[in-house]
């Protein structure tokens, strides 16, 4: 009998059928009421779940009595509870690595657009508001030549780097759990305090997971220790930044604009402050959206819960060191 798997997403088709040549699928497109107890149904009965963006917590899964393993299309792991998942010995299996290049593409496109004030320089054209010549007020700044701070240095940070180095002959510092002997040797790239890098840096990229100790990581005190022309980017996860603290800095201009492509609550309701921000830049989280990287992410998150459904977590398993203990 094939083993039951619960599908949480909508993926393509060749996709679809390598799983269902395997198992027996329930798909769910979305949750909402009036197939909720459908949900927790197939839920119950599931060895396997894929699918992503709908909170997995304990809550939910203590549910899942006969869950074995878990495939998130993503690379971060935030909608689960890892040490939970691994009290019960069920790995979550994730996508990495796949997903690098493109995700600092748009970050860097995220830092031109903020710079340049791409986006509301744009709006002034197709509004017909460019009626003359847009005048100093509205000038960018340079990026070229500039200081890159990158708070997170891991696989997505070390490929934005090599953008703002080798591109743009950035400077580039850091910070981050541990030292990235990589990016020192290959961008050349300084380890700072949290403190030093906020304080010295021209444009400031997060770029770490949301964890419990990253929640609110940037709030208040971190936006006033960056320089007044600072620009901030966030590609991370929206909860690692206190917004309010963030609307806060942009609307009295403590730091000089902001590119966001992560929010405390997504979607962005319509009615947030900082849809009223000139000096912000919101993109609507697509940091790995396009065609060719998001069918990447399926195929690779396909290819985890085939693997860990038939006991081989040795590729690609988020909470691997919390269940060896
Ligand atoms: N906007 C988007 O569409 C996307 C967002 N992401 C987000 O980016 C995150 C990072 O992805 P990767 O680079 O693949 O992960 P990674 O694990 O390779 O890098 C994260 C880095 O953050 C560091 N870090 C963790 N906690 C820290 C702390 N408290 N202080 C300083 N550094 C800390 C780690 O040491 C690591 O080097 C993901 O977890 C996800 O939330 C990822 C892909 C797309
Ligand atoms: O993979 C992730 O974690 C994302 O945010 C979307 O690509």
């Amino acid at each position: 009998m094939k083993k039951k798997v619960l599908l949480y997403k909508a993926i393509p088709k060749q996709e679809y059928e390598r799983l269902k040549a395997r198992f027996d699928i329930s798909f769910f497109d979305t949750v909402n009421d009036s197939n909720r107890s459908d949900f927790f149904t197939a839920l119950k009965e599931a060895e396997g779940l894929i699918g992503s963006s709908l909170p997995m917590g304990p809550n939910v899964l203590d549910k899942a009595l006969k869950l074995k393993a878990a495939s998130t299309i993503s690379v971060g792991t935030d909608q689960f509870d890892l040490a939970y998942l691994a009290e019960r010995r069920i790995p979550l299996m994730h996508t990495p690595d796949v997903l690098n290049e493109t995700t600092a593409d748009t970050l860097f496109t995220l830092l031109m657009c903020t710079a340049r004030r791409a986006v509301e320089l744009s709006n002034m054209v197709r509004e017909g508001r460019w009626t003359k010549s847009i005048g100093e007020q509205r000038y960018g700044t340079d990026v070229h030549g500039k200081t890159l701070g990158i708070i997170g240095m891991g696989r997505i940070g070390y490929a934005l780097a090599k953008r703002g180095h080798f591109g743009f002959n950035m400077t580039i510092q850091y910070t981050n759990r541990s030292r990235n002997i990589n990016a020192e040797r290959d961008l050349n790239a300084t380890y700072l305090s949290m403190e030093a890098l906020l304080e010295s840096s021209d444009f400031i990229c997060v770029m770490t997971p949301l964890t419990p100790k990253t929640e609110h990581l940037i709030g208040e005190k971190e936006f006033s220790m960056m320089k007044k022309s600072a620009i901030f980017i966030n590609g991370s996860r929206g909860k690692v930044i206190n917004e309010k603290a963030l609307i806060n800095a942009l609307s009295k201009r403590v730091i000089r604009a902001a590119g966001l492509d992560v929010y405390e609550v997504e979607p962005l309701p319509a009615n947030s402050p900082l849809c009223t921000l000139d000096n912000a830049v919101l993109f609507p989280h697509i940091g790995s959206a396009t065609t060719e990287t998001r069918l990447k992410m399926v195929s690779c998150a396909v290819d985890n819960l085939i693997q860990a459904l038939a006991g081989d977590v040795s590729k690609n398993c988020a909470n691997g060191h919390l269940l060896k203990h």
